[in-house]
């Protein structure tokens, strides 16, 4: 097995009656790797499990070649891994170098000058050098958002679980955390969630697509863009029984579905790819 390498085999999760995830086996190796799905897909619950923030009601995990579901293979996974979670919670009268410091503690830092080391290492890795003395009550959503990216950073993990990290980024720190990412991928392990196609297509090696608790696609960005090859097309005028359709700033309709004979075809997109696989599902739920 190589090195990075995490594997998920038929992977069970439930909250009550709700099935959140079901059968998913993935696996995945060093590089980015983007989860996306609808609101509800299973993609927090999935990070949960890999973070070793959950265990799973049936399957098995193998980590960086550890088991997180015993509770040696856990500690040593955690010890590697750096996990960015949905709402991270973070301490409000704690300024964002006491918290970056704290996270070194529990990463087991001991040596202070190390870990202050550290804690400017990332806080200046996520742009926050200037204000890593405020408080984090009084820092803007966006820069709690990168306290909480720069706490996952610490002690430099092999493997990066960052649940959609770029939410509330304005667009200058968007650009700057693909270069973070782009650098960390060269030799890490990185699942990032997102609901944004274009940071899928900047970022990743890899695309991961859940519906409904399910895996639906796995490949590379471009193979999902290539689900909409023929199926994009452009026209003056909203095309009846296109999937979607929006006029685009060119002023010109962009329709995905079934083009009509000798349609103006586009070059399809990740997002184009996207649509067609959940909605191609849908059409096929709705026919049965
Ligand atoms: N603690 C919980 N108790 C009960 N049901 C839950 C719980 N957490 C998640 N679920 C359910 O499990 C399913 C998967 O949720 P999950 O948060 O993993 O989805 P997601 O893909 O991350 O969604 P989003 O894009 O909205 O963040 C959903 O149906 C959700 O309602």
């Amino acid at each position: 097995m190589g090195t990075g390498q995490v594997t998920l085999t038929d992977i069970g999760v439930r909250y009550g009656r709700r099935t959140a995830l079901r059968d998913v086996s993935l696996r995945l190796g060093r590089g980015v790797t983007g989860l996306l799905g609808p609101n509800g897909a299973g993609k927090t619950t999935l990070l949960r499990v890999l973070a070793t923030a959950s265990g799973p009601d049936t399957g098995t995990l193998s980590v960086l070649g550890l088991d997180p579901l015993t509770p040696a293979g856990r500690r040593a996974v955690r010890r590697r891994l750096g996990h960015l979670p949905q709402n991270p919670g973070l301490p409000a009268h704690f300024t964002a170098f006491e918290f970056v410091d704290y996270v070194g503690i529990l990463k087991e830092i001991g040596d202070r000058e190390i870990r202050r080391t550290e804690a400017r290492r990332v806080l200046e890795a996520v742009g926050l050098t200037a204000d890593r003395g405020r408080r984090i009550r009084k820092l803007s959503g966006g820069m709690r958002q990168r306290v909480a990216l720069a706490a996952a950073l610490v002690g430099d993990p092999e493997l990066l679980v960052l649940d959609e990290p770029t939410v509330g980024l304005d667009p200058e720190q968007r650009l700057r955390f693909r270069e973070l990412v782009t650098g960390l991928g060269d030799d890490r392990t990185v699942l990032l969630s997102t609901h944004q196609t274009e940071d899928v297509a900047a970022l990743c090696q890899n695309v991961v697509v859940l519906d409904h608790g399910t895996v639906k696609f796995h490949g590379t960005p471009a193979e999902l863009a290539l689900l909409a090859r023929g199926r994009v097309w452009s026209s003056g005028k909203r095309a009846d029984g296109a999937l979607a359709a929006w006029r685009t700033g060119a002023g010109a309709f962009r329709n995905i579905g079934t083009p009509p004979t000798g349609a103006d075809l586009l070059e399809p997109t990740i997002e184009d790819g996207y649509l067609l696989l959940l909605d191609g599902d849908r059409e096929g739920a709705d026919a049965g």
